[in-house]
């Protein structure tokens, strides 16, 4: 799937430069441009990545310091430079764009849903969003703000994929310290689904396409992306348990949001020399995902890809139901100090009015 990627704040930053710099080692052409934007100048000049400062007026390129309802308005305020800034890169076969963030800061929680929003208006391709949740152990700042740009994000966005700062780091490491290899691990999980649809080597009917990552979004709400790999051998017989068990283990260790496994839908790619991807075990792990999503709208594809391992990626969308979500958003309701309020439906999280959207 052709992209633009825009990443907002430091974090989005980081991520979409971490994201292009894989396609581009890789070889996929998937990312057809990059953009990042910031209310911090400094955040900026790190980044190898053309970049749109925003919100000079207001803080002097010194960043919103926290304060996402100041970054949702420095972004509203500068959309038309953003925009014009990514005019040139949203080419005629840019599939999608995928605005990157992190959900707990300032500018990037702020806006990123502006941009979503004002991407939408112009844009007749989705407009999906690439999220990152604080972890447990960030600040109460981080966790309302988390909180309140994801309600706003999942109504602005086309669909938004959540990366939970907890999934990929070492008990007792710090996340912070951790962020390199976090970002590295999202950047391999979100670079391979991009350049799945884009297969270039081999082109069978059970190639994967982009129309399936696109369809298994459709319904919006929230996704999560799972990943796991495995030695294979050269022989697909010998690759049936492999297969399976390497989808189990994206689904149930590899993802980017634990414990989310009930979904509206699913896509599982299978990646590896074409040779070596034994159809049973695609259609034994597709029977799995679905008897553990409980989704009956589950997809399948290869992904050949010339390596000595098989790996499975597992895209799930509307995961909102699950419990993990549901923690997340007690979390951040706690954190704004919201009253305690009777048991409901978990799916009605983002439609009522206990946590303050953004806008
Ligand atoms: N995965 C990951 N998370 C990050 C990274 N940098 C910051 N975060 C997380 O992102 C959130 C903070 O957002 P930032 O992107 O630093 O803030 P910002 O959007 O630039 O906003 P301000 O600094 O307030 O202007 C926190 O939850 C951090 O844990 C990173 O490189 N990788």
């Amino acid at each position: 799937m052709k992209v633009a990627l825009v990443g907002v704040g430091q974090a989005g930053g980081k991520v979409t430069e971490a994201i292009a710099a894989f396609d581009d080692q890789m070889d996929f052409g998937a990312v057809r441009g990059a953009l990042a934007v910031n209310s911090a100048q400094a955040d900026l000049r790190s980044l190898s990545l053309d970049t749109v400062l925003v919100g000079q007026d207001r803080v002097n390129g010194h960043g919103v310091g926290g304060d996402n309802e100041l970054g949702a308005e420095v972004m509203q305020a500068d959309a038309n430079q953003v925009m014009s800034s990514l005019d040139g890169r949203i080419t005629a076969e840019a599939e999608a764009i995928v605005v990157v963030a992190g959900l707990g800061g300032g500018t990037g929680s702020g806006g990123a849903p502006v941009l979503a929003r004002e991407l939408s208006k112009v844009y007749s391709v989705p407009v999906y969003a690439l999220g990152i949740l604080p972890g447990r152990d960030e600040g109460s700042l981080y966790q309302a703000n988390a909180g309140r740009s994801l309600k706003t994000l999942t109504r602005e966005a086309d669909a938004t994929l959540l990366i939970d700062n907890d999934a990929w780091h070492d008990a007792g490491e710090s996340v912070e310290g951790a962020f390199d290899a976090i970002n590295q691990e999202i950047a391999r999980r979100v670079g391979l689904l991009l350049a799945s649809g884009e297969a270039v080597e081999g082109v069978g009917e059970s190639v994967v396409d982009s129309s399936e990552v696109i369809n298994t979004l459709r319904d919006g709400g929230v996704a999560a992306l799972g990943y796991a790999s495995a030695a294979a051998s050269d022989d697909s017989a010998d690759n049936i348990n492999t297969v399976t068990s390497t989808a189990r283990k994206a689904l149930f260790t590899g993802t980017s949001l634990p414990d989310a496994t009930t979904a509206d839908a699913a896509l599982l790619v299978v990646a590896g020399k074409p040779e070596a991807i034994p159809r049973k075990g695609v259609e034994r792990a597709r029977r799995m995902v679905e008897d553990e999503t409980g989704s009956l709208q589950v997809r399948g594809g290869d992904f050949p890809l010339q390596s000595d391992q098989l790996a499975a990626l597992v895209l799930l969308g509307g995961v909102e139901r699950s419990d993990r979500i549901d923690e997340f958003m007690q979390r951040a309701r706690e954190a704004q100090k919201a009253e305690n309020e009777p048991e409901r439906d978990p799916t009605e999280q983002f439609q009522n009015d206990e946590l303050d959207g953004l806008f």
